[in-house]
């Protein structure tokens, strides 16, 4: 996760260059009742503190920027949210569940589901069958092997293969439906896995840096996609993301961290404003 120039301006600023805050759609003030609840979350690696007593919520349909320089934490949090790591203190609370007492496999059954930055999808399967794929977990056991045609299982693949059509009617990626992952525009890819995470209809999408590597046109229309998708299917998203333009941009609350402690928690004008983060992204390129 690296961050540059415009990464700096844009905190120390509080505008992305090129553009007022107005047109970034900055939104104020938060709504809606709190679905995923953090606390005192403390992770350790020997003598490296990951998390060090984190907390802050997250509302329903709400977008929540996570920002922070190299090493704040923000992959440690996301790893136990989804039960990759054990922390050893706090509270993770979804929508009433306590997601610490859970299996990793169970995570993903109680409506959470995660992007990568480099990409999870299998480089030989379809787009199709990769955004199908996308539903094991949630609709049926056998959809993997119904992948392979066993006759027991084509009903439902076929009724998971009519919603993952209209995601890639939603996402514009019938034409390359059939194509394998394998060769497509990283863009394109960055869509399919979107189509893959929202096939079972998550109430919270955990954005593992969307933009990496895509163009600033690309890095636009995302931000515009997400901020679509979310108001078509209804989810609150935890969006990790160095590119400060689209952070700012879509979401409606922002936490920044550093050293494993949220150091500010607001709106994206206030989380901008906070000389503390200023501090934390200037601190480290001294
Ligand atoms: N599996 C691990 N083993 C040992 N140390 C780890 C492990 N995972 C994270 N750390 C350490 O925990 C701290 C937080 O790392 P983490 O990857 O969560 O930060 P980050 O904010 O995601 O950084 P980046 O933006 O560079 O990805 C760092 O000091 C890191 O070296």
């Amino acid at each position: 996760m690296g961050y540059n120039l415009v990464t700096l301006l844009t905190i120390v600023t509080g505008v992305t260059p090129g553009k007022s805050a107005r047109s970034q759609g900055i939104r104020a003030g938060r709504e809606g009742r709190t679905v995923l609840e953090i606390s005192d979350l403390v992770m350790r690696f020997g003598g490296v503190t990951a998390l060090d007593r984190v907390g802050f919520t997250v509302a329903d349909n709400e977008i929540c920027g996570l920002i922070g320089p190299n090493g704040a934490g923000k992959t440690s949090l996301f790893n136990c949210i989804t039960r990759i790591y054990r922390p050893e203190e706090g509270m993770v609370r979804f929508d009433g569940t306590d997601l610490l007492s859970l299996q990793r496999h169970q995570i993903v059954r109680h409506g959470i589901v995660r992007t990568f930055q480099n990409l999870a999808l299998f480089p030989t399967l379809s787009v199709l069958d990769n955004t199908v794929v996308g539903a094991h977990s949630t609709s049926t056991p056998h959809l993997v092997p119904s992948l392979l045609g066993w006759p027991t299982t084509r009903a439902a693949r076929r009724r998971v293969e009519a919603d993952a059509w209209e995601l890639l009617e939603r996402l514009e990626l019938t034409d390359v439906a059939f194509h394998p992952a394998a060769g497509l525009p990283f863009g394109t890819l960055k869509r399919v896995e979107l189509a893959r995470a929202l096939i079972s209809r998550p109430s919270l999408l955990l954005l593992d840096e969307p933009a990496g590597g895509l163009t600033h046109s690309e890095v636009n229309e995302l931000g515009q996609l997400i901020l679509g998708l979310r108001d078509d299917y209804g989810f609150s998203a935890l969006l990790v993301e160095h590119h400060m333009g689209l952070v700012m941009g879509i979401s409606d609350h922002v936490v920044a961290m550093d050293f494993g402690r949220t150091i500010a928690d607001g709106s994206p004008a206030e989380v901008q404003r906070d000389p503390a983060v200023a501090e934390a992204y200037l601190g480290r390129t001294a």
